[in-house]
């Protein structure tokens, strides 16, 4: 089936304000969302994110490549293909100020051409599921900027297109209302066929609502995997071992020279090793390093790892795994 978005080796640079030289922003970065899925665009302070977003969205000329938008070339089409996508980017909520959080939503549902009777009972709906019906009637500057945000995302959501664009929904917001966000977009999720793309910071956003995230580093797509493999493949990796003995400096330097990232603490009631391997073979491996001065293994527990974690070993180079583009293909 055609993806719904086509991003193909897409380049964008910005000039630098004194001299000549230039950021490149995204480099060459290729990637494809398909009809209804979620997926989260992630990456470090500065990875491209946002230049990414505003590119799909047609904000942003991208300097090389193309973007596809349900068949629309934005290059070329850059109108018809908006006409498909709905966006909240960070710090631009688009909102009426003086208007009321009703008014807003039937303002910008009558933008996209549906009449203030048709719209009605969405609006209620959208009311109640971003739990703004007893706000309805405040004007948007008196909201706070949770409600605000929910507000922005609600009107996104009320315009029907195929594709959502959702640049740090959860920025800024306290963790009650981030929460609220992050059940929100559960919700929709389950029961909409919207296609969603999110970039966020937030990892308990990501891993609560995506079931594929692209992460970006220095302008390039460094991983495209579902959530659940990235989650098995490192959960696999991790485990804790409880030893009856303490280890020898023999058995620690070998063990620093097979698994660099080991860390073992002897200051507890029994010494522990926390071990992450590359198969599940090498703990043979351990094994061996063990026996070699009789070590003997009291227990072993595989550990489990969230989803922040599994963000900082991609992004810190740490994964040492084949960048699995056939998701996305
Ligand atoms: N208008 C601009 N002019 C010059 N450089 C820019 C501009 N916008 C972004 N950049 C630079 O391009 C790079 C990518 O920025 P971008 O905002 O896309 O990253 P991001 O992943 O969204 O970051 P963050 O998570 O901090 O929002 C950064 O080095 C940034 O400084």
């Amino acid at each position: 089936m055609e993806p719904i978005v086509r991003v193909e080796n897409v380049k964008k640079s910005y000039k630098k304000r004194k001299g000549d030289s230039v950021v490149k922003a995204v480099d060459n970065i290729s990637f494809q969302v398909h009809k209804g899925e979620i997926v989260g665009l992630l990456g470090p302070n500065g990875a491209g994110k946002t230049t990414t977003i505003k590119m799909i969205c047609g904000l942003l000329k991208m300097d090389e490549g193309k973007i596809i938008v349900n068949g629309l070339d934005n290059n070329r089409h850059r109108l018809k293909a908006l006409n498909h996508i709905s966006a909240v980017l960070e710090g631009n909520r688009n909102l009426y100020w003086r208007l009321t959080v009703r008014e807003n939503l039937e303002y910008f549902a009558g933008n996209r051409g549906k009449s203030r009777k048709q719209i009605q009972p969405k609006i209620d709906h959208l009311l109640e599921l971003f739990h703004l019906k007893d706000k309805e009637n405040e004007l948007v500057n008196r909201l706070s900027r949770g409600m605000q945000q929910k507000l922005a995302i609600a009107v996104a959501m009320l315009a029907d297109t195929d594709i959502i664009l959702l640049d740090e929904p959860t920025l800024g917001l306290d963790v009650e209302t981030s929460y609220e966000v992050r059940d929100i977009l559960k919700q929709i999720v389950e029961n909409e066929e919207r296609t969603i793309i999110i970039s966020s910071h937030d990892m308990g956003v990501i891993q609560a609502v995506c079931e594929r995230v692209i992460i970006i580093n220095h302008g390039k797509v460094v991983t495209d995997n579902r959530v659940e493999e990235l989650m098995e493949l490192f959960n696999a990796r991790q485990y804790s071992i409880t030893l009856g003995e303490p280890l020898s400096e023999q058995q620690l330097a070998q063990l620093n020279a097979c698994f660099p990232s080991y860390s073992y603490d002897a200051n507890q009631v029994k010494p522990n090793l926390v071990v992450e391997l590359l198969s599940p073979d090498q703990i043979y491996q351990v094994f061996d390093i063990l026996k070699q001065d009789g070590t003997t293994v009291e227990n072993i527990d595989r550990n489990l790892i969230n989803f922040e974690q599994v963000f900082m070993k991609i992004i810190k180079g740490e994964a040492d795994y084949e960048l699995d583009s056939s998701v996305s293909s």
